[in-house]
């Protein structure tokens, strides 16, 4: 990998800041602003003028319903809105965040404009998605920059060969006494994924769970998601087992972080469904890239195990990154009233096996 995974990161803070960045890629360079940390003093700084067009994501798009204006045949790409008078930062904020969709009837006609800079319009909306921030920039050609980086180093930052063990200690748990933890970290993103190795191993293939961070079923025992019962039960059946690991990855809401998660929360309680309201927002409905885990199974030397998970996406991704799932169980849990329809969702659209 040639990217700078430093360049990236520096990106991704200046992005929480409300800096503006440059990204150069195949198609050329686009100085952007990031429209949920802007200001109207800092978009004075970014674009005097007043020539700012609004890059949002395919899938911000298609909730707009600008579909009509993008490339039929390349539907999956960020769409630049052009520059127009009434699209100030309030209108630019309508426009990034889906909140008020539902009391903001939307101004339009928007105009979208050609955006050669395909590889650095997809490496910001990537940045946006590290930095939990919504994926929608203010785009100049040229423009002011606290960070200039390259497509490349989002691509970098994203790399799990890059991933390390860094320390490993004794952790005996309720129902395990004989566990491990094991941290791991890339060289500059900030995610610390961890693994419990739990009993001592067998010869044979680890029962492996990988279960993605959430914070308000784990920590808090939100009844509106399976995470909290799945980690209890996942750890209870790899200890029953004997010999297993799991894997717990800082890929909360399904990659697009803690804040974009309780957004989707709150477009929930407007009636949306879980992969809808991550459309909404402008993410895939799951953005979690699983050769994370399966470089940690690498570096603990397990390439061959049995999968406790409902998800084929999990089955898929191991597989595509070298791990051979011999096995897959389930890790069914009884609904709650407030679950119920999410659970739904997981199986007839997400086609979990549940
Ligand atoms: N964006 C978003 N994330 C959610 C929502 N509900 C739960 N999550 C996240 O979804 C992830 C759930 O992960 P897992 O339990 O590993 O996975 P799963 O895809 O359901 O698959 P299995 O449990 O293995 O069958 C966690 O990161 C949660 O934070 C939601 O409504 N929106
Ligand atoms: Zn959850």
């Amino acid at each position: 990998m040639t990217g700078d995974p430093k360049a990236a990161a520096r990106a991704i803070d200046a992005i929480r800041r409300g800096w503006p960045i440059r990204i150069a890629g195949d198609g050329g360079a686009i100085c952007l602003l990031a429209i949920e940390t802007a200001d109207e003093e800092r978009l004075a700084g970014f674009d005097a003028a007043g020539m700012a067009g609004v890059l949002l994501s395919a899938e911000r798009a298609a909730t707009l319903k600008l579909a009509n204006q993008r490339d039929a045949a390349t539907p999956a790409v960020p769409v630049l809105i052009g520059r127009a008078p009434w699209l100030d930062l309030p209108g630019a904020v309508a426009l990034a965040d889906p909140s008020a969709d539902l009391s903001n009837p939307f101004k339009g006609p928007y105009q979208s404009a050609p955006l050669a800079a395909g590889e650095a319009a997809n490496a910001a909306l990537a940045l946006a998605r590290l930095a939990g921030v919504l994926p929608a920039f203010f785009l100049l050609p040229e423009g002011p920059a606290e960070v200039s980086l390259a497509a490349a180093d989002v691509a970098a930052i994203e790399d799990a060969g890059q991933l390390r063990i860094v320390t490993r200690a004794r952790l005996p748990i309720e129902g395990a006494e004989q566990a491990e933890i094991v941290a791991f970290r890339g060289p500059a993103d900030a995610a610390e994924h961890v693994a419990l190795l739990i009993g001592a191993p067998t010869g044979q293939p680890p029962i492996v769970r990988l279960h993605s961070e959430c914070l308000t079923g784990d920590a808090f025992g939100s009844l509106k998601c399976d995470c909290g019962p799945q980690l209890d039960e996942g750890l209870r059946a790899i200890a029953a087992s004997g010999w297993g690991i799991l894997l717990y990855l800082r890929q909360e809401g399904r990659g697009i972080g803690l804040v974009n998660k309780l957004r989707a929360y709150a477009l929930q309680d407007q009636g949306f469904d879980t992969l809808e309201a991550n459309r909404r927002l402008g993410f895939a409905e799951d953005a979690r890239d699983f050769g994370v885990a399966a470089r940690m199974l690498a570096l603990l030397n397990q390439d061959r195990i049995r999968l406790l998970t409902n998800n084929p996406e999990k089955v898929a991704g191991l597989a595509r990154a070298g791990i051979e799932v011999i096995e897959r169980l389930p890790l069914a849990l009884p609904a709650n009233p407030h679950n119920q329809a999410y659970l739904g969702i997981k199986r007839d659209k997400a086609g979990h096996f549940l």
